[in-house]
């Protein structure tokens, strides 16, 4: 649970009246800056429950900014700071009340490029595991199968899990960091373009498990591949230069979107 850190009430940081059922999370005109520059240009909009959305846009339009603002990896960067708000079963993320190291199990994140610890595949799913004080060998098994089987990677490492996690593929490295996030119970799984280091049949197994995966957790994925966003998202939306353009279901932003810079941008003209 994300609780409040300090003795102020949590009611001071409630939101109750934002919540809604369907929706995982609700931003609110949020703005986020790196020094004096805006990179996110106060957005607004509503993450469902359960489902894939894609961030898509040019280059440095502010979608891995956005997508690190929700389990607050900007407050790494020097100078970096967001107004608006970010509510997260009815708190606001963006609270300095928020207990960050909590808030990021729930919120997990997997990077571009796969980053598993040089250590044996079974401890990159217990270290964190065990920093978080389960000790009992049977649970720790029992945690690492359930997490490696929902990552789609169990079939293929079940009999080398004490071997190192850096001998696997680029693309099993990406599953165990995906496994490794299971692991944690998360709610949320933030991706920053999972696959796009990986090669063709890595990238399918990948866009595979994230279908599957949404059953069990709310996704928001982005993605500088227009195709995948296609086939695997159920919303996109689409930045440019720090604004939220055009936030629909996947199919209508695809086939028929409402405004002309979308359309633009999905058909190659720019970007
Ligand atoms: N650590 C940082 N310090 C200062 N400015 C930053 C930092 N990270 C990003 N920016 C700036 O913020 C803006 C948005 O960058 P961001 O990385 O969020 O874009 P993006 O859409 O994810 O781009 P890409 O698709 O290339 O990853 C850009 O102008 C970028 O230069």
């Amino acid at each position: 649970m994300v609780t409040a850190t300090s003795e102020r009430p949590v009611e001071t940081i409630r939101n109750n009246d934002n919540h809604q059922k369907n929706n995982i999370l609700k931003v609110n005109n949020l703005e986020i800056f790196y020094g004096e520059k805006r990179a996110v240009n106060g957005i607004s909009m509503d993450i469902e429950k359960n489902s894939v959305t894609a961030l898509i846009g040019p280059s440095g339009c502010g979608k891995s900014t956005f997508l690190r603002s929700i389990n607050r990896m900007n407050d790494l960067i020097p100078g970096a700071r967001a107004e608006g708000e970010i509510i997260y079963e009815d708190l606001n993320i963006l609270s300095d009340q928020i207990n960050v190291v909590a808030l990021r199990k729930e919120i997990g994140m997997v990077f571009q490029k796969p980053n598993p610890f040089p250590k044996s595949i079974y401890e990159n799913i217990t270290h964190a595991l065990k920093f978080a004080g389960i000790r009992k060998k049977s649970e720790l098994d029992k945690i690492v199968e359930v997490s490696l089987q929902k990552a789609a990677l169990w079939e293929e490492v079940k009999d080398r899990l004490h071997k190192s996690a850096l001998s696997l593929s680029g693309g099993q490295q990406q599953r165990l960091c995906i496994a490794r996030t299971i692991a944690m119970k998360p709610t949320v799984m933030l991706l920053d373009e999972p696959s796009s280091a990986l090669d063709p049949i890595s990238n399918a197994k990948v866009e595979d498990l994230i279908v599957e995966l949404k059953k069990d957790y709310s996704i928001i994925i982005v993605t500088h591949n227009m195709q995948q966003a296609s086939r695997i998202s159920d919303k996109t939306a689409f930045f440019l230069s720090g604004d939220l353009i055009e936030y629909d279901l996947t199919e209508k932003i695809f086939t028929n979107p409402s405004v002309k810079k979308t359309e633009e941008y999905i058909s190659g003209r720019f970007g």
